[in-house]
């Protein structure tokens, strides 16, 4: 692969008590891209995203071996600092959460926290933000109001914007749209493909269709193991292994 690699996995293995849930992972993500992580139920794909930026560590019975390099980094050197890590690779998930607060101060809350006071810088990263997540024509007027006002799809584009504001170089997304009716699906999925021109974007998806459409290269998980990585293209119309076929033909899943 001859792209520039973001984040890399080395012989990455990780335990939940007994339960070997990720198995000699190696794997390079390459930067400004979209990599979906498609595989069954169970077989490890939101384990390895959240191995990425260290959210595994909030879970106690988790243990891990092997390395997870980000700019050549390992982050889980005893050095590294897991906030540090999390801003610059940022997290969306499953189910939209955005803070019972108004939409201004859901995206102001990371820089805020981070030490930035001035309003008007403030009222430009929330602007920034908020444009960049794809959301700001429809509450510019409102950003003073709350947040859970708004639909499950503006409430999920704003996580997005939130992630965005405390200047992140890879966004993670846990099945960002699974909760979403198809027509904010589709908003998402255009905003990820668009994301991926100033961020590197690794998305787990249940939906083939998805990974499809919106990403450049494919990971296929089974049991733990990645099985397959490549361009999305091939992955879904040549793929090298049988099982990744089976599966994408709809076998099993
Ligand atoms: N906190 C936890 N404690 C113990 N086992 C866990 C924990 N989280 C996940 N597991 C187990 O690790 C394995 C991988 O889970 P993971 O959630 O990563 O899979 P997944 O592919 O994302 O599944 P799904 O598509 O259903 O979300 C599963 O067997 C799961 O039961």
């Amino acid at each position: 692969m001859d792209e520039f690699t973001v984040i890399e996995t080395r012989d990455l293995n990780l335990w939940y008590g007994k339960k070997h849930a990720l198995i000699d992972i190696s794997v390079k993500i390459p930067k400004n891209r979209v990599t979906a992580l498609i595989g069954p139920s169970g077989c490890g794909k939101s384990t390895l995203l959240r191995c990425c930026n260290r959210m595994n560590d909030l879970i106690d019975s988790s243990r891990i071996t092997g390395n997870v390099l980000f700019n050549g980094e390992d982050i889980y050197d005893g050095h590294a600092d897991a906030y540090a890590v999390r801003e610059k690779i940022g997290m969306v998930f499953q189910k939209p959460n955005p803070f019972p607060k108004n939409i201004y101060e859901n995206v102001a809350y990371g820089p805020r926290i981070h030490g930035v006071g001035d309003k008007r810088k403030l009222d430009r990263i929330v602007e920034e933000s908020l444009k960049g997540a794809a959301l700001w024509d429809e509450v510019k007027d409102r950003l003073y109001e709350p947040a859970l006002s708004l639909s499950g799809g503006q409430q999920q584009r704003l996580c997005i914007a939130r992630t965005l504001a405390v200047g992140p170089e890879v966004i993670l997304m846990d099945e960002p749209c699974s909760a979403l009716d198809p027509i904010a699906t589709a908003k998402i999925e255009d905003l990820i493909i668009r994301l991926a021109r100033d961020y590197t974007v690794v998305i787990v998806t249940h939906n083939m269709q998805q990974a499809a459409r919106a990403s450049d290269y494919t990971g296929f998980m089974y049991l733990g193991r990645l099985v397959e990585f490549d361009k999305t293209t091939k992955i879904f119309e040549d793929p090298g292994e049988e099982l990744t076929e089976n599966y994408i033909t709809g076998r099993f899943g």
